[in-house]
């Protein structure tokens, strides 16, 4: 409202807005409650104080075990005496690293890196992560945030235990991954579930597969070998990369160069002991001609190599085989197993899309669709698994996709194809094979049904080298490869020549 003074404006202040202190609402209460309250609350106090302080200890024991005792040793017998048993301390650890560095990695290495990584950065700076990401809500002037929970630190990744607010899905996590990662300095972050509410992140800093993994000896016993866990190489944990392949169908898909062949050959160098005894049967359909089932035909009972009727007969053949072998074990089996007397069936086809998808013999086509079909839904039970590699995730063979319940993405192109080939949301759970390194041939993404995670893994490097000791070993012949001669040099001739003239 505007007031006129003796000719002079002027202007009402607004009015003042003082925010009128908020006592809390015991401070209310009459104060014999007070009185009587006093030593519940004093209890919970204590209580809670004690808590916290288990577990600042059980979080960070190293730190408060080092304290205390540097406290207690300076206190008792001085600076000096101090500064002395640091320095003999740095010094065996020193020593401890430079002579066994493994077991120093092992046990010295990990609860002192967890403890710093967790104080240095998720500690100090959860809160201002969680807001700024928007994973932290506030309600009626009260904020939720989810809590941090245990930090382990592996050196390649820490894995970060995360307990949810209430309303919040695994799904909002796995949207701001990227955001977390980039927050927290890490290359990617993955989110796994752990149980309702609870969340584990894996924040990777470095890849642990950038080594290649040469092929184990092979094994003489082949009792040892496990159709339901074939090593195949190593996953990024370091432990064995395992692969089933009785009651399963494996779809393996990469682009060209990404390692499909160090798959494919590290699975049979698994399966040697039981091909070479006959417990296993190996077929293949190599529509490239033999590029990669022709460097060892001899450990196949049978190779085509191309994509016409004798591939489309060969699909045939085994999707028969599979109806027999079902109608004779009907009422008396379950599923196949060595008493049967039955070899167990590995169908390789190295490009499946030009057996189903790219022949242009629509009849041929068809006829070899319907066998695979055929031999993907009903040859679990009856003996027979299908490997099905693939370079290119088409439509037409992604709509076998579900068939194949072991599906491995290796280096791919585009976001796209790695949902094609893993399905949907695996990719958000961190299965990002798009970006698989040009430079780590073998690397793959492994996305089993019935597992919510997928693993990351690598196959071995499988040389040609090995590649002539396993045809030695199943063969019993030993193998020689053709010496690739140098090019005759002309000058080199035109000289002798010369000089005989
Ligand atoms: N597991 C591995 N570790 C190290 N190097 C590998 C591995 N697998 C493959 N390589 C190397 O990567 C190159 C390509 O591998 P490979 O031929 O198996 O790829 P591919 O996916 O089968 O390719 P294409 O589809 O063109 O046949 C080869 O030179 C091979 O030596």
């Amino acid at each position: 409202m505007r007031t006129t003074t003796n000719g002079s404006r002027w202007v009402d202040p607004a009015p003042l807005e003082v925010a009128r202190p908020r006592l809390p609402w015991w401070t209310m209460l009459p104060t014999w409650v007070k009185w009587i309250a006093a030593p519940f609350a004093l209890v919970w106090v204590t209580c809670w104080l004690l808590f916290h302080l288990v577990r600042v200890i059980y979080r960070y024991p190293l730190v408060i075990i080092t304290a205390v005792l540097v406290g207690w040793l300076d206190w008792k017998a001085g600076h000096w005496t101090l500064a002395f048993v640091l320095a003999g301390v740095a010094l065996v650890l020193l020593l401890w690293w430079r002579l066994h560095r493994s077991s120093f990695e092992r046990f010295a290495l990990p609860e002192a890196r967890t403890e710093y990584r967790r104080m240095s950065v998720y500690a100090c700076q959860w809160r201002t992560v969680m807001r700024l990401s928007d994973l932290a809500k506030t309600s009626r002037g009260k904020e939720y945030r989810p809590k941090l929970g245990r930090v382990r630190s592996e050196g390649w990744r820490d894995r970060v235990r995360v307990t949810m607010i209430k309303g919040q899905a695994p799904e909002q996590w796995e949207r701001h991954a990227s955001g977390l990662a980039h927050s927290f300095k890490a290359q990617s972050c993955r989110v796994r579930v752990r149980r309702p509410g609870r969340l584990e992140l894996d924040l990777v800093h470095r890849d642990p597969l950038v080594r290649p993994f040469g092929v184990p000896a092979l094994t003489e016993d082949a009792t040892a070998v496990d159709l339901k866990r074939l090593t195949v190489g190593r996953t990024e944990t370091g432990r064995p990369w395992r692969i089933k392949l009785l009651g399963t169908h494996l779809l393996t898909v990469g682009a060209t160069g990404a390692g499909k062949g160090s798959l494919l050959w590290s699975i049979i160098w698994a399966l040697a002991p039981l091909v070479r005894s006959g417990a296993v049967r190996l077929v293949g359909i190599d529509p490239k001609g033999g590029m990669e089932l022709g460097q060892a035909p001899e450990v196949f009972q049978r190779v085509v190599y191309d994509n016409g009727p004798d591939a489309v007969a060969l699909l045939e053949e085994i999707a028969a085989t599979v109806k027999e072998r079902a109608s004779r074990y009907r009422g008396r089996l379950r599923s196949w197993t060595p008493a049967t007397g039955d070899p167990f069936i590995l169908l390789v086809v190295d490009e499946l899309a030009d057996v189903i998808a790219y022949q242009s013999d629509k009849q041929l086509r068809e006829r070899a669709s319907r066998a695979v079909q055929a031999i993907t839904s009903q040859g679990r039970a009856p003996g027979v698994c299908v490997l099905g590699l693939l370079q290119d995730p088409r439509k037409e063979v992604v709509s076998f996709r579900h068939l194949f319940s072991t599906r491995i993405a290796m280096r791919l192109d585009e976001k796209a194809q790695v949902d094609m080939v893993l399905g949907d949301g695996v990719r958000e759970r961190g299965a990002t094979a798009q970006e698989i390194s040009e430079n780590t041939p073998g690397v793959a993404w492994v996305k089993e049904d019935g597992r919510r995670e997928p693993v990351r893994a690598r196959a071995f490097h499988v040389t040609d080298g090995d590649l002539d000791e396993l045809v030695t070993y199943v063969t019993g012949v030993p193998t020689q490869r053709a010496d690739v001669l140098a090019f005759p040099d002309r000058r080199e001739n035109e000289r002798e020549g010369g000089e005989v003239a």
